[in-house]
């Protein structure tokens, strides 16, 4: 293990930030801190950075005690949303920061900055100034920077947060493709469960200072531990108690057993996919309606629209949760809401 973190504790004041974490991080993968906002991702991360001193517990990074050690001996790179470049120097030179303050000799700063500013695709940009280039290029370079120096781990905190959606979503493919290329072991903190389960090997779930679990993004998103991560990772419904996912509920148009019947309130056409609101009998227009996602194909072949009459199922191996208490989901939204 590359980073070990046991029993880890942080208040602010009387705000339990974190709550005896503890996490093992494998060498040379790409685990993503993924949960809500306010949930101690970054408190866990800068704990790890060494830019925040924990109340309790330990860090060890390669196999080292690093609880006490200050950042800069701590063998680590790190990156945050608004990189902090300096604004005077060209990109290389920005690159070469690190290198040049630890005195490396001249040509193996060149080369090195070189091999990093083709890695991070701007060597056509190497002289520019960082306000010369787009969000998604400084962040690149401090990526470059960041590596240069070689760390043991990489630390990225919402790395890509403040760009639009498309560059986000350029960019954590070429952070996939970079981490295939480079195998740094890269810690990373996003609070979008479509960005950890694209790019993460591993994934820790962080919810109210806690962990909710800790898996692939298959792990977790086929067999969650409770609700809460089910309901983070992936659209649920709420069907009979559990949630479901509505991709996971088979409908029927004549009475099966054990089935909850009910009546189609609204269909919707979402792109290739059909969303049908069924909102089951005797349940109140409070937007609590089950929603089932289906093909468009399947949909017709049903017949189903608005008023018909139909049982619901979970599929046979669909995983369910039993519904604890409130709703638990990002945002207090109910269970059952969706995108749409
Ligand atoms: N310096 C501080 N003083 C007081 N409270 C703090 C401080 N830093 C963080 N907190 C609180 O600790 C909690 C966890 O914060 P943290 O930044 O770790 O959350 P996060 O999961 O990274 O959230 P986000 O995705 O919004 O950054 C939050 O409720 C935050 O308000």
């Amino acid at each position: 293990m590359s980073i070990e973190v046991r029993g880890v504790t942080k208040s602010y004041g009387d705000f339990v930030a974190l709550d005896d974490v503890s996490v093992s991080i494998p060498t040379g993968r790409l685990t993503a801190l993924l949960g809500p906002s306010g949930g101690g991702k970054s408190t866990l991360l800068r704990i790890i950075a060494g830019l925040e001193t924990a109340d309790g517990g330990q860090v060890e990074i390669e196999g080292t005690d690093a609880t006490a050690l200050p950042p800069q001996r701590r063998n680590v790179g790190f990156v945050f949303q608004h990189y902090a470049a300096f604004k005077h120097m060209s990109v290389e030179k920005n690159v070469a920061f690190g290198l040049e303050i630890r005195k490396r000799p001249k040509a193996e700063v060149k080369r090195r900055v070189h091999e990093l500013l083709e890695l991070v695709h701007l060597e056509q940009f190497a002289k520019r100034l960082p306000s010369q280039l787009s969000g998604g290029q400084r962040q690149r370079m401090a990526l470059a920077r960041a590596l240069a120096v070689e760390p043991s781990v990489l630390l990225l905190d919402e790395p890509f947060g403040a760009l639009d959606a498309k560059v986000r979503k350029e960019l954590r493919d070429w952070l996939r493709r970079l981490h295939d290329e480079v195998h740094v072991t890269t810690v990373f903190v996003t609070h979008d469960q479509e960005e950890a389960l694209e790019v993460a090997d591993e994934i820790v779930v962080i919810n109210q200072g806690r962990i909710e679990q800790i898996g692939s993004p298959e792990d977790l998103y086929d067999e969650p531990a409770n609700d809460f991560v089910m309901g983070f990772l992936g659209e649920v419904t709420t069907l009979d108690h559990h949630l479901v996912r509505p991709h996971d509920i088979q409908v029927r148009t004549t009475p099966a057993d054990g089935g909850v019947a009910g009546t189609v309130a609204r269909v919707l056409r979402v792109g290739f996919e059909v969303r049908i609101f069924v909102r089951p009998e005797g349940a109140a227009d409070d937007g609590t309606d089950v929603v089932v996602t289906m093909t468009r194909t399947f949909a017709r072949s049903l017949g189903l629209e608005v008023g018909t009459r139909v049982w619901l199922s979970p599929e046979q191996g669909a995983r369910r949760v039993p519904v604890v208490g409130a709703p638990t989901v990002p945002g207090d939204q109910p269970v059952d809401a969706v995108k749409v």
